[in-house]
């Protein structure tokens, strides 16, 4: 099965909540997984179900760096802050790195959010 993970920052969340919920249909055929925070927001505001890991401050990132290094994802949409410096920018960098090491999908903006949200439908 396809398995998504979808992340955002704070003040990119309500962006994130609007894709899902412009895409729910398409997203409750997938295994979705999300950091802490996003998870429970996207269950909060979508009919999706969603995995929760840890928040991302809290190793949520690294988390699911993890199912990426074991080969369990088909795509990342990861909706980052640009304006704010986050301290757990480590994580991040490791998450982002780790989609390259393994060619993972990786979305982190609306525009190639629906780029990559296409490419799975196919
Ligand atoms: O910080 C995050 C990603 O780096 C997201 O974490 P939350 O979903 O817990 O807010």
């Amino acid at each position: 099965m396809t398995r998504v993970a979808l992340i955002a920052h704070d003040e990119k969340k309500p962006d994130l909540l609007e894709f899902a919920r412009a895409h729910e249909a398409q997203l409750r055929a997938y295994d979705l997984i999300a950091t802490g925070t996003t998870g429970k927001r996207l269950m909060e505001g979508t009919d999706l179900e969603v995995e929760r890991k840890e928040s991302g401050p809290l190793g949520g990132d690294l988390m699911i760096g993890s199912e990426i290094a074991e080969g369990k994802l088909d795509g990342v949409v990861f909706l980052r802050d640009p304006l704010r410096a986050q301290p757990h920018e480590p994580d991040i960098s490791a998450l982002l790195r780790i989609c390259d090491v393994h060619d993972t999908a990786l979305a982190t903006n609306l525009a190639s959010a629906e780029f990559l949200i296409e490419g799975l439908a196919e």
